[in-house]
């Protein structure tokens, strides 16, 4: 399970600051999809082979007793009593105030470990920052420099040196979905309604609040696993007073699942909150089925209502197969299920590399991408480079002019020829820039660099073919997008190599779609 790190401190620390930088590696996953809001408040980071997710909490006002204020201190102390670390941050420059005071106080109570860190401490000794800290007495105080980037590495190393390194994802041999939506959707019936049915085999019950329930079952001769994000078992409960929502449960069991089950509410509109969780799940790039769930008793322009609503509000998840249910009268449930066993399918699939490239080449022909100036990118040949989503490698020259119009052509041409239905997929790009090219583009190039150059090529084919043995998630490559607030320095996933290098000589720039 991926840890989750909160950050929290009073407002202008630089907390968002320091989010961005944990987080940038990975907004190249999701490129900005059409309809997509993405919450800027949870993010998914890696160093080396330690993911982690991460919650900037907002500003942290813990004297205000009412109003939109204390709604932020409430979710900020919900952060921190489900997080697995704590990230209290401190303003090196303006120096300890009253309200860290508030916070230390508060956050002292909590049983989870706090790292307290001095934050704009550039140009200043990192003891000399951290002095008026220890007063604190949360153990001795980092000083970093969120906006420069500078001790944020070591700060991060240290939050994940006790967590364990993810192993490699271990590919699950069956579905195991997890049931997610807001509150009040029907996540429980339908729960039930698929496990009154089955055969349980395995319950495990949750250890704290945060965490959901796993239960493993048979059905139709298949095994799964559910993740049941619900709050509490409520199996012959009558009144039961509604669990307050849990976004990290939501995020971990995302995180954890092969196959994300989305459940809606058909009786209400489509709201911000479930285009979020469906935003996760598509920025966790997993598989997903939505069970717009209430269908029962709805005439029929109220369920003419819900599609185009659906339609217009959740867009970006054209991918996922939608079912329209009734958890209550178990309706749909059957069905259901086959789209969970095709997502997982789409989501696990193995893609050959020969067809992968003789794919490529017939989209080239059938359209080129379009020219940009005097260069047309050139696509010369593809590789899988992930499961669970599938990532699909194009290798080539220019590759950073192939517009998104493009990508998503290519797009649907692989997810028609390999029937991933219910899967996100992502196209990802690595230009060679050969050294020689400047040389060539003057005259022709020697028959002994035209030589070293081919075999750049071959070797950089040769790496690409031995990545396809490595797992998922190391191969992800970085994007240095600098975000607004942050600086362009380049941050995040240390472990990640910036550029892989083709026989020595050659460059290679990545560069990520969805
Ligand atoms: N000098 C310096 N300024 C920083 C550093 N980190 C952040 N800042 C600045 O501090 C200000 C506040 O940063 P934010 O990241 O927005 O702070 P925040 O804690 O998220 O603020 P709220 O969203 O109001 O809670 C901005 O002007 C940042 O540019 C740093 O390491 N050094
Ligand atoms: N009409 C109708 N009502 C349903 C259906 N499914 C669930 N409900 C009702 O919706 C309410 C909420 O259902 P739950 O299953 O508790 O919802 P939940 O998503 O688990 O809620 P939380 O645990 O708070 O997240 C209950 O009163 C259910 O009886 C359905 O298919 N049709």
């Amino acid at each position: 399970m991926k840890p989750t790190i909160a950050l929290v401190g009073r407002p202008n620390v630089g907390k968002s600051t320091l989010f961005n930088r944990l987080t940038r590696s990975r907004d190249a996953l999701v490129a900005d999809q059409p309809g997509l809001t993405r919450d800027r408040h949870y993010g998914h980071g890696r160093m080396g082979s330690k993911p982690y997710l991460v919650i900037d909490t907002g500003g942290f006002e813990p004297v205000v007793d009412d109003g939109i204020l204390w709604e932020m201190a409430r979710q900020t102390l919900q952060a921190v009593d489900e997080a697995d670390a704590i990230v209290f941050l401190v303003d090196g420059r303006s120096g300890l105030t009253p309200q860290d005071k508030l916070i230390a106080n508060r956050l002292r109570q909590s049983q989870r470990p706090i790292f307290l860190v001095v934050n704009k401490a550039e140009g200043m000794s990192p003891a000399m920052a951290a002095a008026e800290f220890h007063e604190l007495a949360l153990g001795d105080p980092y000083a970093l420099s969120a906006s420069h980037g500078d001790g944020v590495r070591e700060l991060i190393e240290t939050v994940l040196e006790r967590f364990p390194d993810a192993t490699e994802e271990e590919a699950s041999k069956h579905p195991k979905f997890a049931v997610i939506g807001r509150p009040n959707v029907g996540k429980s019936t339908l729960v039930n309604a698929i496990l009154g049915e089955e055969r349980v085999i395995a319950f495990d019950q949750a250890g704290t609040t945060r965490d959901s329930i796993y239960i493993d079952f048979e059905r139709e001769d298949r095994n799964y696993t559910i993740i049941d994000t619900a709050g509490v078992r409520r199996r012959g409960k009558v009144n039961e007073t509604i669990e307050k929502f849990s976004v990290i449960k939501t995020m971990q069991a995302i995180e954890d699942a092969n196959v994300a089950v989305l459940v809606l509410d058909a009786q209400q509109d489509v709201s911000e909150q479930d285009a979020t969780i469906a935003g996760f799940a598509l920025e966790a790039g997993r598989a997903l089925v939505v069970a717009v769930n209430k269908w029962d008793h709805l005439d029929n322009e109220q369920r003419e209502k819900i599609h185009r609503d659906v339609a217009r509000k959740l867009a970006f998840l054209d991918f996922a197969k939608f079912h329209y249910i009734s958890a209550l009268e178990g309706k749909g449930v059957g069905e259901l299920f086959k789209s969970i066993d095709a997502a997982y399918n789409a989501a696990m699939s193995k893609l050959p590399t020969p067809k992968l490239t003789r794919l490529l080449q017939l989209a080239i022909e059938r359209q080129q991408p379009p020219r940009i100036g005097l260069t047309r990118p050139k696509l010369r040949y593809a590789h899988q480079g992930g499961m669970n989503p599938p990532i699909i490698v194009i290798h080539g020259n220019s590759l950073d002019s192939v517009p998104d119009s493009y990508t998503r052509y290519l797009e649907n041409l692989y997810r028609k020829a390999f029937q991933l239905q219910g899967t996100p997929l992502r196209v990802q790009y690595k230009s060679s820039v050969n050294p020689y090219e400047v040389e060539a583009s003057g005259g022709k190039l020697s028959m002994l660099k035209q030589r070293a150059a081919n075999k750049a090529e071959a070797k950089a084919r040769e790496q690409a073919k031995e990545k396809e043995k490595l797992p998922v998630k190391a191969r992800v490559p970085a994007k240095s997008k600098a975000d607004g607030k942050v600086a362009a320095k380049p941050f995040g996933r240390p472990g990640a190599k910036p550029a892989a290098k083709t026989g020595g000589k050659a460059v290679a720039k990545n560069r990520t779609k969805r």
